[in-house]
């Protein structure tokens, strides 16, 4: 089992329109609701696709219940934490020529009381049934301090599961010093941890060989169009997968991507593979649809190991 910890759940509503124009009225072409949250986006990825999880994550107001209705509708089975605050919106304006803009709240303040019951809630599944993974997604609302997924990753350990972090800022930089089995940062993430912009694959191989040296087993790297690269003990891969048609929509690929790593074994190339196939997949999705195993392709996947460090990403 899979477990996935999102201290800042959100419904995510995407509106497409044409083109944005700031400063007009806009009609919607379509609208849709999604559970969202990153880890929540990793459980609904692992449920389509018939794996193991439990998605831990805090609830409140009306948006709170919503959530969870979609989630139930979904069949992600969740461990709740009520706060006393409503669930974040989170709104997507997705354009036809595939460009998104998202609009993030910040989310509820999270009490003391309330941040020690979700890291509690978070080992809670492993009591039950033994977790190959935590992860520990997202960004932190307010209340929560940056040493939240530093806490995670050592309560996962001492719950005998490996831990997995994707977040950014401060939370991202503290998470290492307690030495998490992987982390996924993106592109920009990359570029900010490394404090130097990631212009090629060489940028982006330095820079999570930099997070491995500050504590991180494993970095798994996900570099949008140009795939994806792990930089872990055993060297460096790059995959990267032809996109079968337009992109409809990026948001939730990189959740994707961390499920379909995790859910092949969370280790060395052939997860790889998975974690570009999984991405590649969402990306053709509206919303944050996650895909199903119809529409993945891992055959498609092109890994290469010691790949060329001159490589310009788009
Ligand atoms: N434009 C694209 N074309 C092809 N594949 C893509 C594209 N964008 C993303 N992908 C696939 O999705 C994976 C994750 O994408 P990305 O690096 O954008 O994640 P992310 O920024 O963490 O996304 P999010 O935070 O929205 O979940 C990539 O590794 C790649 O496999
Ligand atoms: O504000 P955060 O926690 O960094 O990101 C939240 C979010 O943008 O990430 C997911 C896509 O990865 C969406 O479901 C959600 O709206």
């Amino acid at each position: 089992m899979i477990v996935t910890v999102t201290a800042n759940p959100s419904l995510d509503r995407t509106i497409a329109v044409d083109r944005l124009r700031r400063g007009e009225i806009h009609r919607a072409a379509s609208d849709r609701v999604d559970p969202g949250g990153k880890g929540v986006n990793v459980s609904r990825a692992l449920v389509a696709n018939g794996h193991a999880t439990r998605a831990v994550l805090t609830t409140g107001g009306h948006a709170g219940t919503e959530l969870l209705d979609l989630l139930g509708e979904a069949g992600v089975p969740v461990e709740e934490v009520p706060v006393s605050q409503g669930v974040r919106s989170n709104l997507t304006i997705a354009e036809a020529d595939g460009t998104v803009t998202k609009l993030n709240e910040s989310g509820p303040a999270l009490r003391p009381t309330e941040i020690e019951e979700l890291l509690v809630a978070a080992i809670a599944p492993t009591l039950d049934r033994p977790a190959s993974w935590i992860a520990g997604c997202g960004s932190l609302p307010p209340g929560v301090g940056p040493d939240f997924y530093a806490l995670l990753v050592e309560r996962t350990r001492n719950a005998g599961a490996r831990a997995a972090v994707d977040t950014s800022g401060p939370a991202f930089a503290e998470s290492l010093r307690a030495r998490p089995d992987l982390v996924k940062p993106n592109r920009d993430e990359l570029a900010e941890a490394a404090r130097t912009p990631i212009a090629t694959l060489g940028d982006a191989v330095r820079a999570a060989q930099a997070l491995r040296d500050q504590g991180a087993s494993a970095v798994l790297a996900s570099l949008g169009a140009d795939g994806a690269i792990l930089v872990d003990a055993a060297g460096v891969h790059h995959a990267r997968a032809p996109l079968a048609g337009p992109v409809a929509s990026t948001v939730g690929a990189g959740d994707a991507a961390l499920a379909g790593f995790l859910a092949a074994g969370g280790a060395g190339p052939d997860a790889l593979a998975a974690a570009v196939a999984w991405g590649t997949a969402a990306v053709a999705l509206p919303g944050s649809i996650m895909p199903a195993p119809a529409d993945i392709d891992l055959a498609a996947v092109e890994v290469t190991a010691a790949p060329d460090p001159d490589l310009v990403l788009r």
